[in-house]
């Protein structure tokens, strides 16, 4: 693209997320941009979001992140490589994937907040000794993570699946538009740790 932007979805993103700004997206805890430089400031009178976590929370930020993993990890396990030409289209696809698994990992800060409320006696000591391994044990449940990808690939089944009518010979065999298996496998390896990232980072400041 000419100009500044790189390329075209990052037109389309920086540009949404500028008039998203000035309509007061970001006011909101839960959301998070991915380009917070220079976005203009709200316009809409602000709303009174209930305040649970600690200030320093608007320093955790991990967009860069979702970013590459989701256009260098995400994509390649299932997009059809070619050219399809509806760019601006897909762009707008792209940043709706992008703005979820924010919103889903971003919950990360709130997922801590109960826990440190619920064992602030076991996570205390850690925040101030700035032991990340300590935090990272406390706070990790392989039993919910591993029902969280199980409940993933179940959802993927169930809402991706391909609806036919009348073709009798396909009508057990399902199919998906995304490989069930590739939604869990994408949780385990990037959506549960940028999760738990965000859960130790949050935590480190929760004592700020
Ligand atoms: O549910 C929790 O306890 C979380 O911290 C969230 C989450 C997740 O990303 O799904 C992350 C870490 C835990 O090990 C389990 C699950």
């Amino acid at each position: 693209m000419p100009g500044s932007y790189g390329s075209l979805v990052e037109l389309v993103v920086k540009q949404t997320e500028a008039v998203q700004a000035k309509a007061g997206r970001y006011e909101n805890p839960e959301e998070h941009p991915f380009f917070p430089d220079d976005l203009p400031p709200s316009q809409v009178p602000p709303h009174k979001y209930p305040r649970v976590l600690n200030p320093a929370a608007v320093f955790v930020n991990v967009n860069k992140k979702i970013w590459d993993v989701y256009f260098n990890k995400l994509l390649p396990l299932f997009v059809a490589p070619g050219d399809d030409g509806i760019y601006a289209s897909t762009a707008a696809r792209d940043l709706e994937c992008l703005q979820v698994l924010s919103r889903r990992i971003h919950y990360g800060k709130l997922v801590a907040e109960v826990k440190f409320r619920d064992e602030w006696k076991h996570y205390e000591p850690a925040i101030r000794a700035r032991d990340k391994k300590t935090l990272m044990d406390l706070l990790t449940a392989p039993a919910v993570e591993k029902a969280v990808k199980k409940r993933v690939a179940k959802k993927a089944s169930i809402f991706g699946q391909e609806v036919k009518v009348g073709d009798d010979s396909d009508e057990n065999k399902a199919k998906y538009k995304v490989d069930p298996a590739v939604v869990s496998r994408f949780y385990g390896d990037w959506v549960i740790p940028l999760t738990k990232d965000v859960e130790v980072q949050y935590l480190l400041h929760r004592l700020d």
